[in-house]
């Protein structure tokens, strides 16, 4: 099989170099020359535009959109569309808002799948999860590529039609937001705690039978190895938010309770700047019981 590839950071190489060592041929496309000349040395062949990444493709038109999520989607939906037809397959495997994803399938005359990509770049050598949404024949024609992109074939389904991979997407990462809340709260009372604890050992050992192990586990221990006990330097600051506040926003829309994610989303946002209301609440104690006012100098 012949698939095509539009853009190649840090997961599109993945889904090039995945695709190429099952077998199937890639024509791959970056606005960036430099990450287009990367995938030619492990054997894609490269393209200088869309346009040429679409005529290289032949009849067959499959290709594989893996550029940040929004404009830039619209952007090469829409420079890619003269050449598309009923019978091309687009595939988007970023981090698309699910009502987007309806509305360009709705737009462009290609089959168009939606498809959440969970595991990352440390999961290139394993494979990927994938939740795909859309035309179950574009899913079954793509089946080839998404045994090599994904774990194997348990590693990808059809999660339902147009929109629905996305959406499963989204609430995984609102699933994600809670843990890592939960694991780094658990982390923090450790670490506070009575006891003076090696925070790697105790990391280790949980990851070795116990209930709660799991990869973002493994990757507190590998946090706790690389930056020492306290986490060094790293900053009390978590970027990111956007598929956290699509999955509040949604679970607000169906009135579905979602405290834990909505807190881990709250925390998030808290730790952006100084808490104002932290401050407040500090100058209020003042107000009505005379408490002393922690001050910053
Ligand atoms: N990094 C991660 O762990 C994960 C990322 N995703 C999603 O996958 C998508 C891609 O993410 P990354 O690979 O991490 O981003 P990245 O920033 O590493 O790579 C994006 C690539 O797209 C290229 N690009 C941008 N606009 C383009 C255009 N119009 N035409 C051609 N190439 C273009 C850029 O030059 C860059 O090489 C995003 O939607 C992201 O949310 C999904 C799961 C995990
Ligand atoms: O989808 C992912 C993991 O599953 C990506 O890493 C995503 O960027 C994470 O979302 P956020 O930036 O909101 O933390």
């Amino acid at each position: 099989m012949q698939l095509g590839v539009v853009g190649l950071g840090r997961m599109g190489q993945i889904v090039v170099d995945r695709v190429l060592a099952a077998g199937h041929d890639v024509v791959a496309f970056d606005v960036d020359e430099a990450a287009v000349a990367e995938a030619a040395d492990v054997g894609a062949q490269p393209a200088d535009s869309l346009s040429d990444l679409v005529e290289q493709l032949g009849d067959e038109k499959r290709i594989w959109l893996m550029v940040p999520a929004g404009e830039a989607i619209d952007a090469a939906l829409s420079d890619l569309e003269p050449q598309l037809g009923e019978e091309a397959i687009v595939i988007d495997g970023g981090n698309s808002h699910f009502e987007a994803s309806v509305r360009r399938s709705r737009e462009t005359s290609a089959a168009y799948l939606d498809c959440g990509t969970s595991g990352g770049p440390a999961g290139a050598k394993l494979g990927f999860s994938l939740m795909i949404g859309g035309p179950e024949w574009a899913y079954e024609a793509c089946v080839p590529v998404f045994d090599a992109v994904a774990t194997g074939p348990d590693g990808h389904a059809r999660m339902g039609p147009s929109g629905a991979g996305h959406y499963v997407k989204m609430v995984h990462n609102g699933i994600e937001y809670a843990l890592m809340q939960a694991y780094g709260e658990g982390f923090e009372l450790l670490a506070n705690g009575r006891y003076d604890l090696d925070l790697e050992s105790v990391a280790q050992t949980w990851n070795n039978g116990a209930v709660i192990r799991s990869w973002l586990l493994e990757l507190c221990e590998e946090a706790f190895a690389e930056e020492g006990n306290d986490l060094g330097n790293v900053a009390d600051y978590v970027a990111g938010g956007s598929t956290g506040t699509w999955t509040v926003e949604e679970a607000l829309t169906q009135e579905v309770p979602v405290p834990l994610i909505y807190t881990a989303l709250s925390e998030r946002f808290g730790s952006r700047s100084d808490r104002f209301s932290r401050r407040l609440a500090n100058r209020l104690r003042y107000g009505f019981g005379r408490h002393e006012v922690a001050r910053t100098e």
